[in-house]
């Protein structure tokens, strides 16, 4: 690429424009429907390679992967998985104790490949631009690359299932990742049977989607009312959304 030419700042064309907001508007976490099939290195790449081009606070790239797919391995985090799983249970209401329990919320086996996100807090040296008065915005900058590789997987027609149940402690050791290095994310990635049309959680009735109007402030926190032109335009894009259709 010749670096003194300026892209155009000017739309996708309109099928890449309705693609990504298809793929972000499709997006699932993935948890029963892993099938086994390989994912091609070309495509394993790519998701890489997406997720290595997020945003990052003063350009710190904190990230590294642990691409896992050793079953042991697998099966020590799957085991920390159980244990906390169970401990979970326990700390919910005990009317909701049975449906969480019901709920399927990894495919750390059935997935062919994990891949652990980390955050190196040390990458860019002690000063970084961006970091100075907010020091977690280097573990955001890591969350900003499994955005990437979300919708990079849903564009490829891959799943992803995040896991956050375990003690991370045990989910270090099982990968070897050092004292400093921070594990963010534990994805569970591969060829699926289907996506679900709506957030599973949302499906099993544990909780809706909010109303975004109701979340939209104006200049000031809790003055939503002020811009009626806006709120129409999310309620009717938001009906479409419901609806299952394309935003654009
Ligand atoms: C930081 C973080 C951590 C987790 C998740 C997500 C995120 C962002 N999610 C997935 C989560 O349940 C899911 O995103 C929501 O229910 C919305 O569904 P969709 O992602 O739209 O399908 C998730 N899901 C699950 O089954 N087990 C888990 O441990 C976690 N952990």
């Amino acid at each position: 690429m010749d670096e003194s030419v300026k892209l155009p700042a000017l739309p996708l064309p309109d099928a890449e424009r309705a693609g990504v907001y298809r793929a972000i508007m499709t997006r699932r976490d993935t948890r029963g429907e892993f099938l086994p099939d390989p994912v091609s290195d070309e495509t394993l790449g790519r998701l890489l390679v997406a997720a290595h081009h997020a945003p990052s606070v003063g350009f710190m790239q904190p990230w590294s992967f642990v691409v896992i797919r050793g079953q042991e391995t697998k099966q020590r985090v799957h085991d920390a998985f159980l244990k906390a799983h169970a401990e979970a249970a326990l700390m919910f209401p005990e009317a909701k104790r049975d449906t969480y329990r019901s709920l399927k919320l990894e495919g750390i086996m059935e997935a062919p490949i994990n891949i652990c996100i980390t955050c190196d807090r040390d990458r860019a040296g002690p000063v970084v631009i961006g970091r100075t008065h907010i020091p977690a915005m280097d573990l955001f900058s890591s969350v900003c690359a499994v955005q990437n590789l979300w919708l990079a997987a849903r564009a490829e027609g891959l799943g992803v299932g995040w896991v956050s149940i375990f003690d991370n402690e045990v989910v270090r050791r099982a990968l070897d990742i050092p004292e400093r290095i921070v594990p963010v994310a534990y994805l569970c990635v591969g060829k699926v049977k289907f996506y679900h049309p709506k957030p599973e959680l949302e499906a099993a009735g544990w909780r809706e989607r909010l109303p975004l109007e109701q979340l939209v402030h104006f200049d000031h926190w809790g003055r939503q009312d002020a811009e009626p032109g806006l709120l129409g335009a999310l309620r009717d894009l938001e009906g479409k959304a419901r609806a299952g259709g394309d935003l654009f």
